[in-house]
């Protein structure tokens, strides 16, 4: 990934190419359509998903410290906005590399200042002022700029009132990684599970806001739902819900309606999954024991599925886009003492992983779960390797993973013919990442833009959007039931799922990233206590290790399959096997006969 970054950025020295392309009109879901039935396609998708033509995206990344944390997260958020791509057929119809570098800009981080970002727009006003001039200097730059990521996690009110400053669609980054999912996801299975995260996480978006014409309206896009925040028509309430039902009552039984649907479908899926497994352990091995399945989890783009192909002879697909797989793969895989596995590939993990793709994702990855051994892969060449360890560990722990597998797990360092040419070129790589840096579009350098909002923001210059008309639109920021939605949703998800992903929620959806930070740095120092470093170096490129990999999965399976075998005779040992009176007593017995 950060070599492919280091590619676009070549690129970025060229003058931008401005797209023809005429602009598109955005979609904006969950509009009052007076359908009963959703369109299942509008209830997925959260921007303009045309698969033609991918959506422009302009990136917003909050500063951190140090810098090298800065320098991996911006290449995450530049390589998460060029992901976003609708896959046709099985494959992604444009080159990763051919895509330009995303227009952006790093701006002031608001949880750095104080321990709560604003509740109204999670910028201070200087800051949301300067991103909407980058803005418009790119677009008079002639670039198309479809939507905005913002590289953070936002309320609906921070997400509705920055759209409405901005005049564009604004993705955080639950939103984005959702929405990458939906635009991958080309199996049934993965389908629905994507279009449930989706649904979930939009019901959290529903807020309140005050239109041109003064009036309150629900939903996520907003232009054209005017209707009475309390109700309207006869002002039903209570169980029954009909004529008299307000928007959000509609919008949110919408959504029920099709969750519910979605869910029992997702059941079945999950249904037939356990079925087939259940068949493979009994039937599918050799040696006289089933056949294991191998689980190869890690980071999005760590080479899972480079490797799992490379390993198994086999086409899988790999890309470097993230999330290239949403779909699960399996593939059979012979080891080097003749026996044979099956080799799970599945979707990658990242940090602020959503806690609604978890949750959905639940019958993919009950594999991961389920498989006799983990293998997991690390792109030795990120910068933030230790970080993206962590996380992927807290994922495996939250989906129930025994703290027995994770102890066992292979830990693979992929991607190791990097490090040679990295090391060549770390002078180079560096200086690459300091251009990024101070790269805006308004030819200003980054600092000077940082400390002109600071002085703004300092000098109470911006003025309180609470309270102020922006443009034509009133942005109402007060506690809407936008909010007690979002409360009412975790419920919903921690009632649905085992009760596991109670901390997950709380820190995938707080936007106060200092509490983030604190546990994660628990979290941090809970993993301590597995094994970090590698068990085996490798290149699914090259085929560096695969062979030493192989030999390690076989040698972990022969000592797991040596304790069952043990543990069977301990048990039969103690309570399987009849009575009988011991020796002496028998010879005893005979003497006397
Ligand atoms: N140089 C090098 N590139 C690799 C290696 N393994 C994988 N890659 C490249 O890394 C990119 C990502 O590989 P994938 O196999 O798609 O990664 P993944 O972990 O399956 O990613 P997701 O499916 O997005 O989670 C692809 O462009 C691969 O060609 C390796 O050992 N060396
Ligand atoms: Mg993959």
């Amino acid at each position: 990934m950060f070599r492919a970054l280091n590619l676009l950025r070549c690129r970025l020295i060229e003058p931008p190419c401005p797209r023809l392309a005429a602009p598109k009109i955005l979609s904006f879901p969950l509009s009052t359509k007076q359908s009963n039935e959703p369109d299942p396609q509008d209830v997925v998708s959260l921007i303009n998903r045309d698969p033609t033509s991918p959506p422009r995206l302009f990136v917003v990344q909050p500063r951190l410290r140090p810098d090298a944390a800065l320098h991996a997260r911006l290449d995450e958020a530049l390589c998460l906005a060029n992901s976003l791509e609708e896959q046709r057929d099985g494959f992604f119809h444009t080159d990763f590399f051919e895509k330009g570098l995303p227009p952006h800009v790093v701006v002031q981080n608001p949880a750095a200042r104080s321990p709560k970002p604003r509740a109204d727009t999670y910028f201070g006003p200087g800051t949301v002022d300067n991103i909407k001039i980058h803005l418009n200097a790119a677009e008079e730059k002639g670039e198309i700029i479809d939507a905005v990521f913002v590289n953070a996690i936002l309320s609906g009110i921070q997400q509705r009132n920055l759209e409405m400053i901005w005049g564009k669609p604004v993705l955080d980054r639950v939103g984005l990684i959702i929405e990458i999912f939906n635009a991958h996801a080309f199996t049934k299975e993965a389908k629905l599970q994507a279009e449930l995260a989706a649904l979930m996480y939009k019901k959290t978006r529903l807020v309140r806001v005050r239109g041109p014409n003064g009036r309150l309206t629900f939903g996520v896009g907003g232009e054209a739902e005017v209707v009475s925040a309390r109700g309207r028509g006869s002002g039903g309430q209570g169980f029954i819900s009909g004529a008299g039902e307000t928007e959000l009552q509609l919008q949110r039984r919408r959504i029920a309606e099709r969750r519910s649907r979605l869910l029992s479908h997702i059941e079945e899926v999950r249904r037939t999954r356990a079925v087939q497994r259940a068949g493979r352990k009994r039937h599918g091995g050799s040696f006289g024991l089933g056949l294991s399945t191998v689980a190869v989890v890690g980071y999005t783009n760590a080479g899972k599925s480079t490797l799992v192909g490379t390993l198994s002879d086999s086409d899988v697909y790999g890309d470097d886009r993230l999330f290239a797989t949403v779909d699960p793969r399996l593939r059979s895989v012979v080891l080097p003492s003749g026996r044979k596995v099956l080799m799970s590939d599945t979707v990658g993990f990242i940090s602020d992983l959503p806690v609604q793709l978890v949750e959905a994702f639940h019958a993919t990855l009950e594999e991961v779960v389920e498989a006799d051994l983990l293998v997991h892969v690390l792109d030795s060449s990120a910068p933030n390797l230790d970080e993206h360890r962590s996380s992927v560990l807290q994922v495996l722990e939250q989906i129930g993973v025994s703290e027995n597998k994770l102890q066992n797990m292979i830990e693979v360092w992929n991607k190791i013919d990097l490090q040679e040419v990295d090391e060549m070129h770390s002078d180079g790589a560096l200086l690459d990442a300091e251009e990024v840096e101070f790269e805006n579009l308004s030819g200003e350098d980054d600092e000077s833009v940082l400390s002109e909002i600071s002085c703004q923001e300092s000098s109470g210059e911006g003025i309180d959007r609470s309270t102020t008309a922006s443009g034509d639109d009133e942005v109402v920021a007060e506690q809407s039931e936008g909010e007690l939605e979002y409360e009412e949703d975790e419920d919903r998800l921690c009632e649905v799922s085992s009760g596991e992903l109670d901390d997950l929620a709380i820190t995938s959806n707080t936007p106060g990233s200092s509490i983030r930070q604190a546990q994660s740095a628990a979290s941090d120092e809970r993993y301590q206590s597995y094994k970090c470093g590698p068990d085996v170096k490798t290149s699914a490129v090259t085929g560096v290790g695969l062979q030493e990999l192989l030999e390690l999965i076989d040698e972990k399976l022969k000592a797991q399959d040596e304790s069952v075998k043990s543990e069977r005779v301990v048990e039969r040992g103690a309570f399987d096997r009849k009575w009988r009176p011991p020796r002496e007593n028998d010879a005893g017995i005979a003497v006397e006969q």
